[in-house]
């Protein structure tokens, strides 16, 4: 039976055709805006917490970002290189209880590795009887419950998988402070001659200024060794293992290279840089006190050849007067690849007194380095130098939190009278490696480090190897954005950006 249409039911004729253009003359609606989204950063401080940071966070679902290389190829890499190490050390034992142990290891790292890979979600950290426990499994529980590693905060996600590498060996019985990187850091160091035996043979010797020189020209030589090894210092964050998977030694060289005129060319390269001002102040009253030198703090970055650059600085520092007591602050545990943890800093002073790590070293160089490692030895029997290693520095907390999580931290270093931060991981937790504009003043980007009262005096010495940038023009990063893409991670590029703090300012908790 035929079914009758409703007159107009037609679609296929011409007038159901949607019309080209509607125009509406309403005249009285408000005014199209802009900006919008862009309103809501920075985040007003109440807002921020570890999954909120002041600005939108990298994380590694951001296929742009580094953040994505990091998560998917680069951790991986990293993993399965570890696992190597394990396997080699497994070969040459020969206990049978330390070698199934072992094998447990290995099986969970193998866990991890398939964690990673399939990007699970974070699980809380297994109570190893650990100190840190309580701060990672808060964390987790209460801003980071569902998340995978791909969309949490890459810095929490990666610092969460060095968290649970660790755990992969506290679990066990006998290799509960087993370092998978330490061979890799110990081989990079004894590839490094050239630029190690270019300081020592010019440090070695106890640093005297020259005689007969007014004060004002002391004053000068002063501030150009200053400048000078504050750049070997900044420099020697370049070495770092974690990105030198393909590095032949030459390339390592050239990234060590400590000749005058190198640095004159690399200050260039310095994008955001507070030299000046940090020498106004450690050369001023304000930095110690009358007729002592002042107390360093250096949060410490890679060990090998950074370390060793930090220590020379360290030493200049002392034997200068500038400085009368340094701190060296370092990792608990194996942490991101190269990190300095107390068996680094150990091994550093006593390889280069009694180590065998140059064969082709002439008698001179190994003495000179000999001489060195020996004065260095004997600041920390004096307690001039000395090493902490506070279970925060191996927390997922950015530096935001710094008070807040580690009340005690904070007031042994409100104690100092300049906190140098070295390196990329360092600025990051600073900055709260989020996508601030380039622009952002330091001081804005490090939120309470640099506002609250009692804050120490704040250096942040950094290669730019991530995609968090602060305190350098908006036009050089965008130029650079636009000419060298690969800029923010090549570790070209640096940082030197100081904050003046709050020192001596009462200190409330809340
Ligand atoms: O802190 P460092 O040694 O200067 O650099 C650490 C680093 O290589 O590792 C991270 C990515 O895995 C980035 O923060 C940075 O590029």
């Amino acid at each position: 039976m035929a079914t009758l249409a409703p007159p107009g039911a037609d679609k296929s004729h011409p007038s159901a055709a949607a019309p080209k253009k509607t125009s509406l003359a309403l005249g009285n609606l408000p005014p199209k805006q802009q900006g919008f989204g862009t309103q809501q950063y920075p985040r007003t401080p109440s807002r921020v917490d570890p999954n909120n940071p002041p600005w939108p966070a990298y994380r590694g679902y951001h296929t742009f970002s580094f953040a994505h290389a990091t998560m998917g190829v680069r951790l991986p890499t990293i993993l399965g290189k570890a696992i190597d190490d394990v396997v080699k050390t497994l070969n040459d034992e020969y206990d049978e209880e330390r070698i199934i142990d072992l094998t447990e290891c290995i099986s969970r790292m193998e866990d991890l590795m398939d964690d990673l890979q399939n990007n699970a979600q974070l699980r809380p950290i297994i109570d190893d009887g650990e100190g840190d426990i309580p701060l990672w499994n808060r964390m987790l529980a209460k801003y980071f419950r569902g998340k995978d590693f791909m969309n949490a905060p890459w810095l929490f996600a990666e610092a969460y998988k060095y968290r649970r590498l660790h755990e992969c060996f506290s679990l066990s019985k006998y290799w509960k402070t087993y370092d998978v990187f330490f061979r890799q850091k110990c081989e990079t160091f004894s590839r490094s001659g050239d630029a190690v035996f270019e300081l020592s043979l010019r440090f070695a010797e106890p640093w005297k200024q020259a005689e007969g020189l007014s004060q004002e020209k002391q004053l000068e030589a002063k501030r150009l060794m200053f400048h000078e090894l504050t750049q070997i210092c900044l420099w020697g964050n370049s070495t770092d293992l974690s990105l030198l998977i393909n590095m032949t030694e030459e390339d390592i060289k050239k990234l060590q290279s400590t000749g005058g005129d190198h640095l004159a060319a690399t200050e260039q390269n310095i994008l955001g840089n507070d030299l000046g001002r940090v020498w106004e102040y450690i050369s001023s009253s304000r930095f110690g006190s009358a007729g002592k030198g002042g107390r360093l703090d250096f949060v410490l970055d890679n060990a090998g050849f950074e370390l060793y650059c930090d220590l020379v600085y360290a030493d200049w520092l002392l034997q200068s007067g500038l400085c009368s007591k340094i701190v060296f602050h370092g990792k608990r545990f194996a942490w991101f690849v190269s990190d300095v943890t107390r068996q680094d800093f150990e091994w550093l002073p006593n390889s280069m007194v009694y180590g065998h790590l140059f064969p082709n070293a002439s008698d001179e160089e190994l003495a000179s380095l000999k001489q060195m490692g020996l004065r260095w030895k004997q600041y920390v029997k004096e307690g001039k130098l000395s090493y902490q290693q506070h279970a925060f520095w191996i927390s997922g907390f950015t530096f935001w939190s710094l008070k807040d999580e580690a009340p005690d931290l904070f007031l042994e270093l409100s104690n100092s009278d300049l906190v140098i931060f070295k390196g990329d991981l360092n600025h990051r937790k600073l900055s709260y490696d989020c996508a601030a504009p380039s622009s952002t003043p330091f001081d804005v980007a490090i939120g309470p480090l640099a506002t609250e009262s009692g804050a120490p005096p704040v250096l942040s010495l950094r290669t730019v190897k991530s995609d968090v940038v602060v305190g350098v023009p908006q036009d050089v990063a965008d130029r650079l954005d636009k000419e060298e893409p690969g800029w923010r991670i090549s570790g070209k590029y640096a940082v030197v950006l100081f904050s003046e703090g709050h020192k001596g300012e009462p200190i409330s908790f809340a």
